[in-house]
């Protein structure tokens, strides 16, 4: 097939974490596009090296809280997979900006959708527009069915629910063209592999003390995590199916999961630290949770009194804290039911992967050098 003959697709929030892995599995494994628009409101330019003679890489700066961004990001599209969304639970942005971004750019998409005549939409969603919630109550290898009492007063996981909410009801609306939109919508769990960012931050956390982690966390509290190729296999194999089986798909909600084990937070993380020396100290929490829910409050105040001066947003707040606290794992096979869906990596692949990229930040890190010193290994 020459550069052309194609279909367009449309990866917003393209240059992202899953985004960037999303756009290197369709070029290697979805021969029906020609072209690839990465729309992102900050472009990363080594994507548009990736064009090849069959398929070209465009990358479109664009905000997506602009209807006419992303109108014209859309034109001439086949297909739309939204993954652009600010995702912050630290109060790095106010919760104005995060609603302009996640709810009224998702409703600018389904406008553009509507406009440009665009027929397929993979909303990339979340675990937390289900959970879990700050009240504790977990979520043990539950599935789309699974009844929960759903909580929402934070910005983001509100502005996920909601945006999840007016994808599914667009599937079957009349767009441009005499023809109907068809959506679907992906849920991931707390997904890992090369690139993430929070990962960055638990190791430079943990090279300052001496590649230590300080149990704060209940090892019996099991948070589900997926792998970001598995993510974005997903994403690609629900596009494809929408298209040919849209009444299976249309309007649906899917867990994205694989056979990534079912750990605690910290003790998933140190399946990859631990590769680079990192040792988790205690057996259990080192300190009272009550202890704790203290600090995060401290930091809550902090991050008030800065307010203006700095952005103060560390990982711990009383959110964090309560999502850190709580079970939530998923077991499902809605997604391989209804398209097929198998994950592409196993667990020990998804695991080296992580590893060496965990590793490459040692080798990049210019400043490890000097941490590694000055924290004296307290674990040898
Ligand atoms: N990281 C996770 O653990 C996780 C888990 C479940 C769901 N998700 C969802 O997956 C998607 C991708 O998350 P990620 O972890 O890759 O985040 P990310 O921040 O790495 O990627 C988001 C991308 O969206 C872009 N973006 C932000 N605001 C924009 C705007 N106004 N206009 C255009 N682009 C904009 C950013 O520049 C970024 O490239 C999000 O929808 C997120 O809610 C992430
Ligand atoms: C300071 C310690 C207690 C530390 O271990 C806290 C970990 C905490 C920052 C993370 C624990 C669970 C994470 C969330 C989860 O993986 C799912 C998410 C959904 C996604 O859409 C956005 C990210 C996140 C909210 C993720 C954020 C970090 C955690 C709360």
């Amino acid at each position: 097939m020459t550069a052309g003959s194609g279909q367009v697709y449309v990866v917003t929030g393209g240059c992202g974490f899953l985004g960037s892995h999303l756009v290197r599995m369709l070029l290697e494994h979805e021969k029906n596009i020609s072209e690839i628009r990465v729309f992102d409101l900050h472009l990363d330019e080594s994507l548009r090296t990736l064009s090849n003679d069959r398929v070209r890489v465009r990358l479109i700066s664009g905000d997506i809280s602009r209807l006419a961004d992303v109108q014209e990001a859309l034109h001439g599209s086949h297909l739309v997979i939204h993954t652009a969304s600010l995702v912050d639970v630290w109060g790095r942005v106010p919760a104005s900006k995060i609603t302009e971004v996640n709810v009224t750019g998702t409703e600018n998409v389904l406008q553009a959708c509507k406009e440009e005549g665009v027929q397929y939409l993979v909303y990339t969603s979340s675990m937390e527009v289900v959970g879990p919630n700050i009240h504790g109550d977990h979520f043990y290898r539950g599935n789309e069915d699974t009844e929960y009492r759903i909580y929402h007063k934070e910005p983001y996981p509100l502005s996920k629910a909601k945006a999840e909410k007016l994808v599914l009801e667009a599937n079957g609306i009349k767009i441009k063209g005499g023809k109907m939109l068809y959506t679907c919508s992906l849920r991931p769990t707390g997904i890992y592999g090369e690139g993430h960012e929070l990962m960055k931050q638990f190791h430079r956390q943990g090279l300052r003390t001496g590649r230590c982690v300080f149990r704060a966390l209940s090892p019996a509290i099991e948070h589900g995590r997926v792998y970001v190729g598995n993510v974005a296999w997903m994403h690609l194999l629900a596009a494809r199916q929408l298209q040919i089986h849209p009444s299976t798909l249309g309007g649906q909600v899917y867990f994205c999961y694989d056979s990534s084990p079912y750990k605690s937070y910290e003790d998933f993380n140190m399946e990859f630290l631990s590769a680079c020396g990192f040792k988790i100290i205690g057996s259990r929490p080192l300190v009272p949770y009550f202890l704790l829910y203290l600090l995060a409050l401290l930091n809550v105040l902090l991050q008030w009194v800065l307010h203006g001066f700095i952005t103060y947003a560390p990982i711990l707040n009383p959110y964090t804290l309560a999502v850190a606290s709580t079970t939530f794992t998923v077991q499902t096979d809605k997604a391989e039911k209804h398209f097929g869906y198998q994950p592409l990596y196993a667990w020990e692949e998804a695991k080296m992967r992580t590893i060496t990229w965990v590793k490459s930040l040692e080798v990049s890190g210019k400043d490890l050098k000097d941490v590694d010193e000055k924290s004296n290994y307290c674990c040898s």
